[in-house]
């Protein structure tokens, strides 16, 4: 049967990206989406966005919504400090198999831990399961219509601290209105929005980022 474009994915960057550099497979996926097949990866321009909030913010705990096929993990993985603890949700076993094998490729597999399941079944099980008591950061980018009721869930859950920073991915396109009414409007929050593109394309998006202020 066909192969499907994350395994096609996979293909390229074992082909075509140097073993244990995650640069190298962070331009593979670029290549194959600009001279393949589009896929929803962040992208190398809000990527640039999301190296420079992480950088900023050298967090101890990450948790990202949404791995995909792991170029944004790889991105955030390969800028972490030894010791920080970053797990990585994704319901689709398909993309994980494939994830698990790009962030490999990579060489950072011991940086981080890819989890099967969804968003709303695992964070409230982050405590008890990984030893997490607040995440430092947090990468929203799994369904645009999970992040409200999962910002939600972060906070009944205590795992936002005064100073956790969320940025979110496709707050302008696919979209997530309600979530950027709720942070905008919410006095806990303070939010900056970054303009970009959708990756790969001249489409309008960008990403909110949003520090809880406790
Ligand atoms: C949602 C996907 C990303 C992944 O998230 C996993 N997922 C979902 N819900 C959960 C959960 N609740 N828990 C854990 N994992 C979860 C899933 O299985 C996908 O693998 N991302 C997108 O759909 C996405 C789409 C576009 C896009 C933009 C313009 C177009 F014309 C078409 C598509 C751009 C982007 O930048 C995206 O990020
Ligand atoms: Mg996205």
């Amino acid at each position: 049967t066909r192969s499907t474009r994350p395994q096609r994915m996979l293909k390229a960057v074992q082909k075509n990206a140097t073993k244990g550099s995650p640069e190298s497979v962070i331009s593979a996926i670029d290549y194959f989406c600009k001279h393949s097949e589009w896929a929803m990866n962040v992208g190398d321009e809000k990527g640039s966005i999301l190296d420079s909030v992480v950088t900023e913010v050298n967090p101890s705990t990450v948790l990202e919504l949404g791995t995909y096929c792991g170029y944004s993990t790889v991105r955030i993985a390969r800028l972490l400090s030894p010791g920080t603890k970053f797990i990585t949700l994704e319901f689709n076993p398909a993309n994980v198999t494939v994830a698990r094998q790009i962030i490999a490729h990579a060489g950072l597999q011991d940086k981080v831990t890819v989890v099967e399941g969804s968003s709303g079944d695992l964070i409230p099980q982050m405590k008890e399961r990984f030893g997490i008591t607040t995440f430092d950061f947090i990468f929203l980018d799994h369904w645009k219509d999970r992040y409200l009721p999962d910002i939600k869930l972060f906070e009944e859950c205590g795992l936002l601290r005064k100073g956790s920073v969320l940025l979110a991915d496709n707050v302008i396109c696919p979209g997530a209105p309600e979530y950027l009414e709720y942070v905008r409007n919410s006095p806990r929050y303070e939010n900056r929005y970054y303009p970009a593109h959708l990756e790969y394309t001249k489409v309008e998006d960008g990403l909110e980022k949003s520090v809880f202020l406790g």
